[in-house]
């Protein structure tokens, strides 16, 4: 161990924090975070560091054990410590395996021990008694890590090549399907609301872009805006929250919102809320058909690029293009967009599971930038947020 190492990661961890708690910055507490996690690195022993990795599934079934046995719903509450024989009632449960799972919850900060056979609630523990949280383990445990266990023999198989078609990644090697993930899963409604309730809790709390993007000045300053003009084309939207939470902040913005999504999620998503926030619905898959409203000032995309490959991405690009207006249609993507070096592990950990799942990927900078000019756009600008890896890439139709 190289005790000189130790001291100055020690001093830079401590300056981290120093600046994290003097300021609040959400940057600040994500480098001291990861600082403290450098330094704990240099102080382990780099056999127990392959150990512990190799070890690490075992975290992830027995916080989904703890989850089964309802520990968490029983501990969540208490403000005193919970014995074993009250956890062991729970389902009821040997009070043997329940201590063991218990020990390996408690070393993981999922819960505290107090005494022998006495335990506390952490907040992780209590996060494991909501919805997003609990469906985020199950989906990953159920649906995700069987494929996830086949990778390198996928990779294998396929000769190392980078996965570039979501009919043949490795979700079809593992299950032996012929659809695209997404519709896999979606013949599955209990896998398929684990699955949607993961992804509403991976982006629950992030802000939503109109409170830290310049939209006033990057795109409802125009001299040619009218209320015809589509002023922003949502496109794979989803349920809409995004432009309804644009509309919230954007009461009086002048311009149509429009959302766009494949027909079964239109026909799902139609009604009243919709129409409350003055949004208008429109039939569009991306692949198969050009961009069927022209002229908009915005066509934004969040977390949709993401899902597809480059030749995927570049489909939906051509498809775009001819409805774009030159010096007035801005694209705006909300998505990773990771530094050319050292990006952060959970935003890696997403790529390599977009991989897995549809063959997508998370994009540096350079990537991005590469895409589009391959496609005959720009990067007009990265516009990165506090927080952590996610920003909006502006683009637009490259200057002639
Ligand atoms: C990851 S979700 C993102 C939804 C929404 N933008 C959000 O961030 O919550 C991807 C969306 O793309 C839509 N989608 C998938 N394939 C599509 C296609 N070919 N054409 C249009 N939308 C598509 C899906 O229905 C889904 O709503």
């Amino acid at each position: 161990m190289d005790i000189e190492q130790v001291r100055n990661l020690l001093k830079e961890t401590q300056a981290t924090v120093d600046l994290y708690l003097s300021t609040g910055n959400d940057d600040a507490r994500i480098d001291a975070q990861e600082k403290a996690e450098q330094l704990a690195r240099t102080l382990e022993r780099p056999k127990d560091a392959v150990l512990k990795l190799a070890y690490s599934p075992t975290i992830l079934t027995a916080v989904k054990a703890a989850h089964d046995m309802n520990l968490f719903e029983v501990l969540a509450n208490a403000t005193s410590p919970v014995t074993l024989s009250e956890l062991v009632a729970a389902k009821p449960a040997d009070p043997l395996l329940v201590e063991r799972i218990l020990r390996l919850v408690v070393a993981n900060g999922f819960a505290k021990q107090t005494a022998p056979r006495e335990y506390l609630p952490t907040s992780l523990s209590k996060e494991m008694t909501k919805q997003g949280p609990v469906a985020t383990i199950e989906s990953m445990f159920i649906e995700m890590l069987p494929a996830l266990n086949k990778v390198p023999e996928y990779l294998q198989k396929t000769n190392y090549r980078n996965p570039d078609d979501p009919m043949a990644t490795v979700i079809q090697h593992t299950y032996d399907v012929k659809t695209d993930g997404f519709t896999w899963l979606s013949q599955n409604p209990a896998a398929f609301a684990r699955f949607n309730s993961f992804m509403g809790a991976q982006r629950a709390g992030r802000p939503h872009w109109g409170d830290w993007f310049p939209v006033e000045e990057r795109i409802l300053t125009h001299p040619a805006l009218s209320s015809q003009t589509p002023l922003i084309v949502d496109i794979g939207a989803g349920r809409g929250h995004d432009l309804m939470g644009f509309k919230t902040r954007f009461p009086h913005a002048t311009g149509r919102l429009i959302l766009e999504d494949l027909s079964r999620v239109i026909e799902e998503v139609n009604g009243p809320e919709l129409e409350t926030f003055e949004i208008e619905t429109v039939v569009h898959d991306f692949f198969a058909e050009a961009q069927p409203i022209s002229g908009a000032r915005v066509y934004y995309f969040k977390n949709v690029l993401h899902d597809w490959s480059d030749e995927q991405a570049a489909i939906i690009f051509k498809n775009l293009k001819p409805a774009m207006k030159r010096g007035f249609s801005k694209i705006i993507m909300e998505e990773y967009i990771l530094p050319d070096t050292n990006a952060r592990s959970l935003p890696c950990m997403t790529d390599l599971s977009v991989m897995m799942f549809c063959a997508g990927l998370e994009r540096t900078r350079q990537r991005w930038t590469e895409l589009l000019e391959s496609v005959g756009l720009q990067v007009v600008k990265f516009w990165m947020r506090e927080g952590d890896e996610l920003g909006v890439v502006e683009a637009a139709l490259a200057e002639e």
